[in-house]
């Protein structure tokens, strides 16, 4: 399968172009950047260090999505926007890992959908993903005595808070609750807060130093804690997992996918 990469020259772009090098069944179709970025005409290989591989980072994501049978997108919400409604034009396969779109942007990515095959997901490594269906059966199982706090770091460069994983881990412990997420959560405390309202599913963010990412699921009840936490030291974990995603999805119906879906979570 030729995949593309938009975004190549990111923090997760870099390790995207590795891992699609590196993956059996994938090869490389090219990579792209914004039209003014000082990236463009950079070679691929130079870009993680490699040997050249003669493809540049091109600023011209129809022409990427041309070559592709499927692009991976981790770049920002309005280019991820974009990059569907292109997908949807040339019918081509779509791996989503942007976080911190907004309801309009989830809509759009739907909408694409209808036409084409897109996988998203706010974390595509394995560890989350499974972490993400323990918090739904523990959420269930434990009942509203259990209070539920998601707890995140992340390195200082990020933008988004709530992470989209911490947001996607409240979702499944709302789910294991059959209740809405947007009706129970609380996205950060301060000042006078009162005690806090049953039901309710907070979260905290940290923000600082190279921390990749981390995050845990606290369930609080009185005399005892359950506590679910995944660490990654690697942003190779999510790259693979989206190359995964990209191979897993080839042939499949129109749709909106999930990282669940593909692991069969
Ligand atoms: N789902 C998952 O598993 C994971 C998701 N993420 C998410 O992925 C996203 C990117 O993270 P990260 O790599 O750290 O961020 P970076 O800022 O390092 O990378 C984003 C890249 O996208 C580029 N970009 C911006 N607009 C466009 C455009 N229109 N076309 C092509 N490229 C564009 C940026 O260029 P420029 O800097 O010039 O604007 C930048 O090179 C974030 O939302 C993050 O939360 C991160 C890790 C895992
Ligand atoms: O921005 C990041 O770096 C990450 N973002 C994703 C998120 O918002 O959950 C996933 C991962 O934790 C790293």
């Amino acid at each position: 399968m030729k995949i593309g990469i938009c975004g190549c020259a990111g923090r997760m772009g870099r390790m995207l172009v590795e891992a699609v090098l590196d993956g059996e069944g994938a090869s490389l179709a090219g990579g792209s950047e914004r039209a003014e970025s000082p990236a463009l005409g950079q070679d691929l290989g130079s870009l993680i260090g490699r040997a050249s591989l003669g493809q540049f980072v091109t600023g011209c994501v129809s022409g990427l999505f041309d070559v592709s049978d499927a692009v991976i997108d981790f770049t920002t919400p309005a280019a991820t926007v974009a990059h569907a409604a292109l997908a949807a034009e040339h019918g081509k396969v779509l791996v989503v890992g942007t976080t911190g779109l907004s309801p309009d942007d989830e809509a759009a990515l739907a909408a694409a959908a209808r036409r084409t095959v897109i996988v998203h997901a706010p974390n595509f490594s394995v560890g989350v993903t499974l972490l993400t269906a323990l918090t739904e059966r523990a959420a269930a199982i434990l009942g509203p005595d259990y209070d539920i706090e998601i707890v995140e770091m992340h390195h200082r460069h990020k933008v988004d808070a709530p992470s989209g994983t911490a947001l996607g881990l409240g979702r499944a412990a709302a789910a294991g609750r059959r209740v809405a997420l947007d009706q129970v959560w609380c996205k950060s405390r301060d000042g006078h807060t009162g005690p806090r309202p049953a039901g309710e599913i907070g979260f905290a963010t940290l923000r600082g130093g190279d921390v990749v990412g981390d995050h845990s699921v606290v369930f609080a009840a009185e005399g005892e804690r359950v506590e679910l936490t995944h660490k990654a030291s690697s942003r190779a974990v999510f790259a693979r997992g989206a190359v995964r995603a990209a191979l897993w999805a080839e042939g499949r119906a129109p749709g909106l996918y999930s990282m669940r879906d593909v692991l069969g979570l």
